[in-house]
Order: C-alpha cells, then sequence, then structure tokens
C-alpha cells in the first residue's frame, strides 16, 4: 500500500467523524462544491510555486494538493482506485497520439 493508497483510506474513514477533531471531516460536512473550492485554492497556491520555481515549496504545495485532490474525490464518492485504473488504461498511448485520434 502506497502513502496515497492510505491517505485515501484515511479520507474515507472520517466521513462521519467529529469535525471538532477531524480537518477532513469538518471539510467533508460542508460539502462537495466546499471540497473543490479548496482543492481549486491549493492547486492555485501551487501554481504560483511552480512558477516562482522554489521546489521545496512546490513539493509542500503540491501534497496539499494531492490530499485536498482526494477529499474532493471522496466528497463525490469516486475512489482513488477508478482513477488509478484509468491511469492504467492510459499507459502507454502517447497523449499526442490520443489527441490526433480525437479528430
Ligand atoms: N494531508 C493532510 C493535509 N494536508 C493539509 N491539511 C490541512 O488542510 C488545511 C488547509 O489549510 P489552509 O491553510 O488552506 O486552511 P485555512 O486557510 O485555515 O482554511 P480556510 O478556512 O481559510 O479555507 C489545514 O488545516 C491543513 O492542516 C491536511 N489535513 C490532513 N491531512 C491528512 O489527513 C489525515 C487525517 O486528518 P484529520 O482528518 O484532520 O484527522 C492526516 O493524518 C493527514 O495524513
Amino acid at each position: 500500500m502506497t502513502a496515497l493508497d492510505r491517505l485515501a483510506a484515511t479520507i474515507e474513514a472520517r466521513k462521519g467523524a467529529d469535525p471538532e477533531t477531524s480537518w477532513t471531516a469538518k471539510l467533508l460536512a460542508k460539502g462537495p462544491e466546499k471540497a473543490a473550492e479548496k482543492f481549486g485554492e491549493e492547486a492555485v497556491e501551487a501554481i504560483i510555486e511552480a512558477v516562482r520555481g522554489d521546489r521545496a515549496r512546490l513539493t509542500a504545495e503540491a501534497a496539499d494538493v494531492l490530499y485536498h485532490l482526494l477529499v474532493m474525490l471522496a466528497a463525490r464518492d469516486v475512489a482513488l482506485t477508478d482513477v488509478l485504473a484509468e491511469l492504467e488504461r492510459r499507459e502507454g498511448t502517447s497523449g499526442i497520439a490520443e489527441k490526433a485520434a480525437r479528430n
């Protein structure tokens, strides 16, 4: 099990937990729209660090992005395993070839 798998399991387990003691539960209690908004905020913070070129800060912001992505997915009952399966399905297909096949 990777750290991402463990984090997704923890987030799933936080559904219905006490919002006083869990940030995840607090965020989930506010609904999928709030989870999506937080994901957007964290993504923008990561973009800012990517543009600045601060690798340590980008690393930290990327971790925030991954956590908030998983919370947003959990809020809409999308399993990490389904996202990983979609990535596996795409493995070996060049993005350029895939784009060309669309037209
Ligand atoms: N990876 C994370 C993680 N990354 C970021 N955060 C929290 O996400 C929050 C977002 O920070 P912000 O500065 O954006 O929050 P804010 O500005 O106060 O929020 P606003 O009210 O202003 O929108 C902070 O409280 C961070 O601590 C996380 N909280 C939890 N986890 C993981 O989730 C697990 C379960 O956490 P709890 O649900 O809190 O038990 C933890 O053990 C960790 O593994």
